[in-house]
């Protein structure tokens, strides 16, 4: 389970539908020379830092052994399921869901991408015609 669990999380980190997580400030923060003032709305956007090189060497490389490597998912930047008190209820939820279908979907059927479907990767990874592909038993 661990390198599935590493594969949702390299898929999630390169391809996420999540850009990133709001918050609102609730007194006056000071952060390395700057302040954010109380009640000021903000958007971390952790695409970004999903695509950060120091993070993430060659950042565009799908490699989930990356994170059987180090435990990259106890580091302050994995911020994929938002952090602190609103982190995602659904974590262990959701990975385990997606787990169940990645183990069927490998272990019981083959599959193709059917046509030449446009993926876009900016502002958010998205296929605006849909992806198709044709699935058969195996
Ligand atoms: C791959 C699957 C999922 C991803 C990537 C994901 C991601 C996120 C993110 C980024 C947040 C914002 C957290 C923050 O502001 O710090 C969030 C919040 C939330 N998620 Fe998920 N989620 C996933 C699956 C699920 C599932 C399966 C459920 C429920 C069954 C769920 C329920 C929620 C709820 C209720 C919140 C709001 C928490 C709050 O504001 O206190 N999520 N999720």
């Amino acid at each position: 389970m661990s390198f599935t669990r590493a594969v949702i999380f390299e898929t999630l980190r390169i391809a996420t539908v999540v850009n990133g997580v709001l918050r609102k400030t609730t007194q006056d923060v000071e952060m390395k020379g700057f302040v954010i003032p109380k009640g000021w709305r903000i958007y971390v956007y952790t695409r970004e830092i999903n695509y950060d090189p120091f993070l993430y060497p060659e950042p565009l490389t799908f490699n989930p052994w990356r994170w059987l490597e180090k435990n990259l998912e106890s580091h302050q930047h994995f911020m994929m399921f938002g952090g602190g008190g609103r982190l995602c209820p659904g974590k262990e939820l959701g990975i385990v869901e997606i787990a169940a279908f990645l183990h069927h979907f490998v272990t019981r059927y083959r599959w193709e991408e059917v046509g030449g479907d446009k993926i876009l990767k900016f502002p958010r990874v998205e296929a605006p015609n849909g992806l198709h592909i044709r699935v058969w038993d195996h």
